[in-house]
C-alpha cells in the first residue's frame, strides 16, 4: 500500500501517540512541554494518548496526562474510553486511577447546575431577630430583587463566548430600603458570602471583614418601576423561566435555586393549610406562621409550617444488552429532544420503586435494578431530581401519550454522535445543566455495570 508523506503536525501527533504506547514518559512530557495543544489529539481509529497508554499498562503515562489535564470523555470508534480500555485489558491499577480522580467520566459526576452552595446559609442566625435586623440596615448587605418570582438580571455583554450570559442584579440597603419595609415584600435571608476576599481588596482593613450576608427581596411593585431602580441599563426579568434560569454562573445559579424555590413557596402558600387563616412569615423567610392562636399547625412542629421540596426521580433505563438507553420527549420539546423518563414520587414511595413505576407507566418497559448516582435541586418550582441508572428486564415500549409522546431505545453510538459531534437534527440531547443531560453523559462515559 502507498504511503504518503505526513504533514509536520501529523508528524508530531504521531510521535506523541507511540511515546504513549511505549511508555516513554520523558519524550511524552518534552512533546507536550513543547505543544500542549497535542494532550487531547487522536490518531488512528480516535485513540487518544491516554488510551494508549492504557491499552499497554502504562500507569506513570496515564498519571501524567491525567496530570496535564487530559480529557477522560472522548471514545473511539469503538466507542470505548480509556477507563474501558483500561478495564477490558486487566490493568485494574489504571482503571481505578480513571475512576477516582475527578471528571464525568469516572462516575464522579461534575457539579451539577443550581447544586452550587455559594452562601453559608447559617439557619441557626434565623431566628436571631436582632442579628437580622443588624444586616438588613449593612451597607454592605446584597439584595436581590425578585418580580413574579424571577430574579431582575442584567446581560453580560463582554465575553460572548462564555456560557454565562447573565449575571444578577445586585442592590444595597439604601437602594431598596423603601421596598423592604412595605408589608408585602418577602424578605428571605439566603445566608452570608463564604469567601474571604484577597487583603489587597482596598474597602477592607485586615481583621474587620464581616462576610456580607444576602437576602432576595420577593415584591409585587411594578416591574418596569423596579427596573428603574437598577444603576445598569440592560437589566431585566427573565420571562418563562426553564431556559431563561440556566444562564447564570455556577455560584449565581445555586443561589437562583435557594431564593426562587422559598418565593414560590410564599406565593402559593399563603394561607394556612389547616384551618385557611393568614398567615406571617418569619425566620428570616424560612417559615409561614398561622395568626389563628388556636390553630393545631402552632402545636408541634409542622411540616406545613416549611417550605416544601418536590422529590422527582429521573433515570436513564439501560436496555438489557447495556448498549441501548431509553429515552422520550413530550409534546412540549423542541422538535428532535429526547430525555431521560421522570416523574414525581408518590407518599410513601421509595426511590426505586418510584423509578420502576414511572418508567412502566410512561414507557411500557420493567426495570429491575436501580442505582442512584447524584441530585440537582430544580427550582422550576421546588423539585428535588433523584437521578438513577436503572437497568431495563423488559424491552418493548408502549407509551402513554397522556404523559409523553414518543419513546425510543437509541444506542451508545447515536447518543455519543450527539454529545461529542452535536447538531444531529435525529437527536438533541437537554443542555449541559440539566441532570438528564449529566446522566446521559454519565451512562456513555462508564459502562454500564453497575
Ligand atoms: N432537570 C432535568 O433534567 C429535568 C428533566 C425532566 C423533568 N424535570 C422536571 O421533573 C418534573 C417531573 O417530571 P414529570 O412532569 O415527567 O412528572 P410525572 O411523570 O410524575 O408527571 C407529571 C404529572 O404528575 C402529577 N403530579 C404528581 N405529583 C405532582 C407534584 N408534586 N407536582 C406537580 N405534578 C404532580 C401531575 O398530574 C402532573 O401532570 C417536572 O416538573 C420537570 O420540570 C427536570
Ligand atoms: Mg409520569
Ligand atoms: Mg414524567
Ligand atoms: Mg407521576
Ligand atoms: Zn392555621
Amino acid at each position: 500500500m502507498a504511503s504518503f508523506p505526513l504533514s509536520a503536525k501529523e508528524e508530531i501527533v504521531e510521535r506523541f501517540l507511540d511515546a504513549a504506547v511505549r511508555g516513554d514518559l520523558p519524550q511524552l512530557r518534552m512533546l507536550l512541554t513543547h505543544t500542549p495543544s497535542l494532550i487531547n489529539q487522536t490518531g488512528y481509529s480516535g485513540w487518544t494518548a491516554l488510551m494508549l497508554a492504557a491499552r499497554n499498562g502504562h500507569y506513570n503515562v496515564v498519571e501524567a496526562l491525567l496530570s496535564h489535564g487530559c480529557d477522560k470523555l472522548p471514545v473511539n470508534s469503538s466507542l470505548q474510553t480509556a477507563y474501558d480500555i483500561a478495564k477490558f485489558w486487566g490493568h485494574s491499577h489504571i482503571s481505578n486511577l480513571l475512576a477516582q480522580t475527578d471528571n464525568s467520566c469516572s462516575g464522579v459526576l461534575p457539579e451539577l447546575y443550581f447544586s452550587r452552595e455559594t452562601l453559608d446559609r447559617q439557619s441557626d442566625k434565623r431566628t436571631d431577630k436582632a442579628w437580622l435586623e443588624a444586616q438588613q440596615s449593612d451597607p454592605n448587605t446584597v439584595y436581590l430583587l425578585f418580580s413574579n418570582v424571577n430574579p431582575m438580571v442584567s446581560r453580560c455583554e463582554e465575553d460572548k463566548s462564555s456560557e454565562v450570559l447573565d449575571k444578577l442584579c445586585r442592590f444595597r440597603y439604601d437602594e431598596v430600603k423603601d421596598l423592604i419595609q412595605k408589608p408585602k415584600t418577602k424578605l428571605i435571608f439566603l445566608g452570608v458570602e463564604k469567601k474571604k476576599p484577597s487583603s489587597s481588596c482596598s474597602q477592607v482593613q485586615e481583621g474587620s471583614w464581616e462576610p456580607p450576608a444576602w437576602f432576595a427581596v420577593g415584591t409585587d411593585e411594578d416591574a418596569t418601576e423596579l427596573l428603574k431602580r437598577c444603576r445598569e441599563n440592560n437589566c431585566f426579568f427573565p420571562e418563562s423561566p426553564n431556559r431563561n434560569l440556566l444562564k447564570f454562573s455556577e455560584e449565581e445559579a445555586g443561589i437562583v435555586a435557594h431564593a426562587r424555590s422559598v418565593l414560590v413557596w410564599h406565593d402559593r402558600y399563603s394561607f394556612c393549610s389547616t384551618c385557611g387563616s393568614g398567615t406571617s412569615l418569619e425566620e428570616g423567610g424560612h417559615k409561614r406562621r398561622c395568626l389563628n392562636s388556636e390553630c393545631r399547625s402552632l402545636k408541634g412542629v409542622h411540616n406545613t409550617c416549611y417550605p416544601r421540596v418536590d422529590p422527582v426521580v429521573i433515570m436513564l433505563v439501560v436496555h438489557p444488552d447495556r448498549n441501548q438507553c431509553l429515552l422520550g420527549r413530550k409534546k412540549s420539546f423542541p422538535v428532535g429532544m429526547f430525555s431521560c423518563l421522570a416523574g414525581f414520587i408518590e407518599p410513601g414511595e421509595a426511590i426505586e420503586d418510584a423509578v420502576r413505576r414511572e418508567v412502566e407507566e410512561e414507557s411500557g418497559v420493567k426495570v429491575g435494578l436501580v442505582r442512584y448516582i447524584c441530585s440537582q435541586p430544580w427550582p422550576m418550582p421546588s423539585n428535588l431530581m433523584i437521578g438513577c441508572l436503572a437497568i431495563a428486564t423488559s424491552t418493548n415500549i408502549k407509551v402513554d401519550q397522556n404523559e409523553i409522546e414518543e419513546a425510543r431505545w437509541f444506542t451508545r453510538q447515536q447518543i455519543a454522535e450527539s454529545l461529542h459531534r452535536g447538531a444531529n437534527p435525529a437527536l438533541m440531547l437537554p443542555p449541559s445543566q440539566t441532570i438528564a443531560h449529566q446522566l446521559i453523559r454519565y451512562w456513555i462515559c462508564k459502562n454500564a455495570n453497575l
